[in-house]
């Protein structure tokens, strides 16, 4: 039996929801992951330290008896957050970064910052006491393909950001093109990206051809193949840029199987398993640990995990649907044979 040991994981950008959600997404977030950065776009959004606080708690109550995982909280700017709030959530020891949503981008965005200039000053205090900034970099306008909204997002504001704050730790979350590849590579140390299992495996073809496929659809949408070759490059190049965020971000299947389906695609029933075979596709295997439990602690600044889980290869189906409150979701290659199990 093939064995693939490595020091924990943790996933730098996870969905877990609320009330009803989380005694399904909690467990699953906490299987083997030691830490996930809880993303804050609950309705209504997590937006200061006291609410920040109060979920962390939400989410504590559903985590499995011995289970050290933790939730590492974030909170969602709006054009009225303010620096004294910043100031108290780094204070706080339990906040992790800030969310930036462009308004209407993505789920649960429309409080979201309708002008990043809006957030200068508040960019500033996060530069100042270290807090990260983690970005849905996508533009919004109507005019502009939803497939280039992660590209004119680049041209028009990232290089202007890392220029106007070269001490601000900045996070391009779950990027999906060669422009996202390329500027965090050749960016400061200050500045690194996440990538989903679903950028590394799919490309849009798995969700267009022959048949629409609402379960592959997720924001940043899905691009062509030579984005999804560079986003595995970027992956498997031992950069210490890249590192996993699984964006795993659970709708109930009637909400994706629908007229206007919801963006998210949920994998953390499978999330590291997922990982392990777009490694091995690419012949990486023997970078997956750096990617999935070394870059992104180092670049938080926190201490890596100090303890090992194993992998093995030994298919197994994955559940077609999984319980999700009263409702069912269809995870993300829900029905297929995964080919690695975490022991
Ligand atoms: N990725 C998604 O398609 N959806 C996420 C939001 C996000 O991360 O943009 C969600 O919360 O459902
Ligand atoms: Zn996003
Ligand atoms: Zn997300």
């Amino acid at each position: 039996m093939i064995q693939l040991t490595i020091t924990r994981p943790d996933d730098w950008h996870v969905h877990l929801r609320d009330g009803d959600a989380l005694p399904f997404t909690v467990p699953d977030a906490a299987r083997y992951f030691g830490r996930a950065i809880v993303m804050p776009n609950l309705v209504p959004p997590v937006l200061n330290t006291q609410q920040a606080l109060d979920y962390r708690e939400r989410i504590i109550q559903h985590r499995p008896a011995q289970s050290t995982w933790e939730p590492l909280m974030a909170l969602y700017l709006t054009d009225n957050t303010t620096s004294e709030e910043i100031v108290q959530a780094r204070d706080s020891g339990m906040v992790f970064a800030c969310k930036y949503y462009p308004a209407g981008a993505t789920t649960n965005s429309d409080s979201g910052v309708t002008d990043l200039n809006n957030i200068y000053p508040v960019l500033e205090t996060m530069e100042k006491v270290g807090l990260p900034l983690l970005l849905h970099g996508e533009v919004t306008d109507g005019d502009v393909d939803i497939f280039d909204r992660e590209a004119v997002f680049i041209d028009r504001h990232l290089g202007k950001l890392t220029t106007a704050f070269p001490g601000l730790k900045i996070v391009l979350e779950h990027i999906t093109t060669s422009e996202g590849a390329q500027f965090v590579g050749e960016a400061s140390a200050n500045v690194a990206a996440t990538i989903t299992p679903q950028h590394l495996l799919f490309n849009r073809n798995q969700m267009l051809a022959g048949g629409i496929k609402p379960h592959y659809y997720c924001l940043p949408i899905l691009k062509r193949q030579q984005h999804q070759q560079s986003l595995l490059a970027a992956a498997t190049s031992g950069s210490s840029k890249f590192f996993l965020g699984t964006d795993s971000a659970p709708h109930a299947t009637h909400r994706k199987e629908n007229a206007c389906g919801c963006a998210g695609c949920y994998s953390n029933h499978a999330a590291l398993e997922l990982y392990a075979e777009a490694f091995e596709q690419a012949g990486a295997l023997d970078k997956l640990e750096a990617f999935a439990s070394h870059f992104g602690a180092d670049f938080y600044g926190l201490p890596r995990n100090t303890d090992t889980i194993t992998l093995e290869k030994s298919p197994w189906q994955s559940p077609a649907y999984l319980p999700f409150g009263g409702d069912t979701l269809t995870p993300l290659g829900g029905g297929e044979y995964r080919q690695w199990r975490v022991i």
